[in-house]
């Protein structure tokens, strides 16, 4: 589902240059749950933000469900980028990054919105969503009137509304109790099995790391430990 090879981000130049991302290479199977690991610092969110097509790799290439992103001669116009997060990314963030002014159930509906999905396909997935991540009574209530936990269901929730094949969350816990963390860890690890979904997950929680497939370990920008 996703291939890296050499993959390389490097932020500055001189004597200031960072290596966010240093010759990094694995392949992400269909279905699987995969945490990112490794300290403040260590390169995970540069990682994430070129598997979801967010920020370009200056080097090595990348295949996202068998479709090649970047590589060699391979260079993708800022439209491409957008069809392919718009088409195959979701993405759950730290901060929820809902839009504080729309509902619960509106906020879902964004990314069709955008997809210009027809009203009633829209509610009906909505609804479904909605369902699914426990929120069905709460869909009017604005981010706002809702806790962080149930906030950050609703942001994964709008992350499952264009059937994503690939999720990528970074921190998804980091502003939650740790209790309301495991509970949405749980949920994100029910909705990668229900939905079919690839999910790569930044991640400094225990519980995500037990309930993970897969745990890649990054150090300095260099993958260290693949397990
Ligand atoms: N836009 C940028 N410009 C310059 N340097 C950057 C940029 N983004 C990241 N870096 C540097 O790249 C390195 C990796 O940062 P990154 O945010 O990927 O780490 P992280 O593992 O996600 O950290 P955290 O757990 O604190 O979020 C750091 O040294 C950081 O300072």
């Amino acid at each position: 589902m996703v291939a890296a090879r050499n993959l390389r981000r490097t932020f500055g130049s001189g004597d200031r240059q960072v290596h966010a991302v240093d010759d990094v290479s694995f392949d992400i199977p269909r279905g699987q749950l995969c945490a990112v690991v490794g300290r403040s610092g260590a390169g995970k969110t540069s990682l994430l933000n070129l598997l979801g097509g967010l920020d370009r790799p200056d080097g090595g290439s990348l295949s996202i469900d068998g479709r090649p992103v970047f590589g060699e001669g391979l260079r993708p116009t800022r439209r491409e980028l957008t069809a392919l997060r718009r088409d195959t990314v979701g993405f759950v963030f730290q901060n929820f990054s809902l839009l504080p002014i729309l509902s619960a159930a509106e906020n879902v509906g964004v990314p069709l919105r955008v997809r210009r999905t027809l009203a009633g396909e829209r509610e009906q997935r909505v609804s479904l969503l909605l369902k699914l991540v426990g929120l069905g009574e709460q869909r009017a209530q604005r981010p706002g009137e809702l806790s962080g936990g149930q906030q950050q269901r609703v942001a994964i929730a709008r992350s499952l509304a264009n059937t994503p094949r690939l999720l990528i969350a970074d921190e998804p816990t980091g502003q939650l109790d740790s209790q309301t963390g495991r509970d949405v860890m749980e949920l994100l690890h029910a909705v990668v099995v229900s939905e079919n979904v690839t999910a790569v997950v930044a991640t400094h929680d225990q519980a995500m790391i037990e309930l993970a497939d897969r745990v890649l370990t990054i150090s300095d920008g260099r993958l260290v430990e693949d397990r």
